[in-house]
């Protein structure tokens, strides 16, 4: 895309996601389902930071107030002549020694309870999430736009908390406002109007450049996740070693700083412009609070109230005009923290399209006659070619099926249908003669094993790593060993320096890494750790020696006997131990039958089996 072009559509982006004031508004309506999730977090601790903030707001009142009566009495007592009793004076000044230190106490505590409450809520949200994830489709982690909610959904649950103390503080300072305004409007009401002529301009200012953040930084999310993911490959280990010899921190560096210097030149106008309005519009409000101030110092002169009333007044005054001031202010933060909000609930609320049926079925055990595909087709979400098209075979219980194909042929595409992660675009499957989509989703996972040719590296124990294969038995020890030694990982095991215990990769202290196939073998145990009727390895043994693979697919037959498998493999030697062979050719079902019979047929396989066979392959 020319620059041209991308700056247009930039902007169109922007005024699309432009948010304006009434929408801001709108966003409020967030909150209280916000402070439902803040309530479900710690009952206890919410009541506890009300009741703190209720009992601070009426303090500011109640010290200027005794702050007035200790300067009338002071000045009554110069004039007394003879004896002066100070016992009255001593009484107001321990009664504001004691506000004082009541009020620091409970700032204290408001602070404890705010980060306390935090806390809690950030971890909260953050294990929604993960678990809110986990409930969606593959399909929608392949979507980009999926990941920007996510991106900004994540990004709620340490930043929103803030909001929790700025909604409380909210409703502080208005109550405070409300006790203050009772000791103003009994003085002279005007002075309450020219309150809110002082703050009302920066209010707007506010909310103007608040706006404009919040279109930035969301027109911005796809860029700002390529900024993560750039400082993530410039320094990580998983990367480091391809940074080194292709030399690419340079190139890393200059397309971090092109994109994160374009943000921040768009960045710096808005906060330039806020700096320059804010300051002007705040002037305007000092000169009304000057005005209202000389107003007040004529009153005293000519005697209409005391001295006392003076401080009492103009600290009032002052106080009403920050508190004001800070509520409009936070008022738009808020405003604009709810519209964040926004996408934190929208992400939530995403639902997956894949889900188990309202009456499911138990997947049959034993599985009588296997899995059978009826012309089954499937295309990517984000792609208009065929994945595979026309599919009708049958895999029958018991038996171990090879898929044999060239890349992309569409081996993997297959079992993930086969484990319902993706749903066929067209056609069905059915499991002993009903559909797979008939079935409790739950319990099909469970039935079905999986170890994919990308299967993850958790930077965790080997043990841990091998447990990941049935997790409810993260404890079993006999099990977990077990189903090591079935797939030759304890042999790696017993070397390390902490065996089971041992944590695996490079990213935690004392971590240790693994050779690629040792890698293989620790994943594979995952297979055995579950009582799966059907497994499926996808190439899960590429890394590993040609003798090795042989002996693993060897005991994999062995172990697993009586049990449905499908392998993918591209080695001829390890296929034929298959009792049938699937080739499939750009997503279509080309040979079907045991090695002997395609041999026999003399067609594609048999001339790719004699390729490998003679090392050309
Ligand atoms: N997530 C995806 N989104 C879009 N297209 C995909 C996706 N995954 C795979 N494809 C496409 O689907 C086709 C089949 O891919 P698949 O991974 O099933 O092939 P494969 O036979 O397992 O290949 P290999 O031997 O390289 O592992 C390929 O053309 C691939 O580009």
């Amino acid at each position: 895309m020319s620059k041209a072009k991308k700056g247009t559509r930039d902007t169109a982006t922007q005024q699309k996601e432009k948010k304006s004031l009434r929408e801001q508004v709108g966003a409020l309506k967030n909150l209280p389902k916000f402070f439902r999730l803040i309530w479900e977090t710690s009952p206890a601790l919410t009541i506890t930071n009300l009741l703190l903030r209720l009992v601070k707001s009426s303090l500011p009142l109640a010290m200027l107030y005794v702050g007035k009566l200790i300067i009338d009495e002071v000045i009554r007592l110069i004039d007394v002549t003879g004896e002066k009793s100070l016992t009255y004076l001593w009484t107001l000044v321990a009664l504001e020694l004691g506000l004082a230190v009541l009020s620091d106490l409970i700032n204290r505590g408001i602070t404890l309870v705010d980060s306390l409450l935090g806390d809690l809520f950030s971890n909260r949200t953050s294990v929604t999430l993960i678990e809110h994830a986990a409930k969606l489709d593959l399909a929608q982690f392949e979507d980009a736009t999926f990941y920007d909610k996510l991106e900004r959904a994540r990004r709620q649950t340490v930043t929103r908390v803030v909001l929790m103390s700025q909604v409380l503080s909210q409703l502080q300072d208005i109550v405070t406002i409300g006790f203050l305004a009772v000791g103003l409007i009994a003085f002279n009401p005007w002075l309450i109007l020219i309150l809110l002529v002082a703050v009302i301009p920066s209010f707007l200012g506010e909310t103007h450049f608040n706006e404009r953040s919040y279109s930035l930084s969301r027109s911005w999310t796809p860029e700002r996740r390529e900024l993560d993911y750039l400082r993530y490959i410039g320094a990580s280990y998983e990367t480091a070693k391809e940074i080194k010899t292709f030399n690419l921190s340079g190139f890393l560096a200059g397309r971090f700083k092109e994109l994160s210097d374009k943000y921040y030149l768009l960045n710096k106008s808005i906060t330039m412009k806020r700096a320059f309005w804010g300051s002007a519009l705040s002037a305007l409000g000092t000169l009304a609070y000057y005005g209202a101030y000389i107003f007040i110092l004529f009153e005293t002169v000519a005697g209409v109230i005391t001295v006392g009333s003076l401080t009492f007044l103009a600290g009032s005054f002052s106080s009403m005009r920050s508190l004001l001031q800070g509520i409009m202010t936070r008022f738009s933060q808020i405003a604009e923290s709810a519209l964040y909000l926004q996408d934190l609930f929208d992400f939530l609320e995403l639902q997956p399209q894949i889900t188990p049926p309202a009456n499911p079925l138990s997947i049959p055990r034993p599985i009588q006659q296997g899995f059978t595909f009826e012309n089954v087709g499937f295309k990517y979400h984000n792609s208009e070619r065929w994945a595979v098209r026309h599919l009708s075979f049958h895999l029958r219980a018991g038996e171990k099926l090879a898929l044999v194909g060239e890349n992309g042929a569409g081996k993997t595409t297959l079992v993930k249908l086969l484990a319902r992660l993706y749903e066929p675009t067209e056609g069905r499957i059915l499991l002993d003669g009903v559909d797979l989509r008939e079935y409790d989703l739950n319990d099909l996972r469970h039935q079905v094993g999986i170890i994919f040719q990308d299967y993850v590296r958790f930077q965790m124990t080997a043990s841990d790593n091998i447990a990941i294969g049935q997790i409810n038995n993260i404890s079993d020890r006999e099990r977990i060993q077990g189903s090591a030694q079935k797939s030759l990982a304890d042999l790696v095991i017993q070397r390390l320096p902490d065996k089971y215990e041992q944590v695996l990769g490079k990213r935690f202290n004392k971590g240790v890494e693994l050779s690629g196939g040792e890698w293989q073998k620790v994943a594979l145990a995952r297979a055995y750790m579950r009582d799966a009727q059907l497994l499926i390895l996808d190439e899960p043994t590429s890394a590993l020696d040609a003798r090795t693979e042989h002996e693993v697919f060897l005991r994999f037959s062995e172990l697993i006997e009586g049990r449905t498998a499908v392998l993918i493999s591209h080695r001829f030697s390890t296929v034929r131990m298959a009792d049938r062979i699937l080739f499939l050719e750009q997503g279509q079902l080309k040979e079907l039958g045991s090695h002997e019979e395609l041999l026999a047929q003399n067609g594609k396989y048999a001339e790719l089996f004699l390729l490998q066979a003679r090392g050309y392959l």
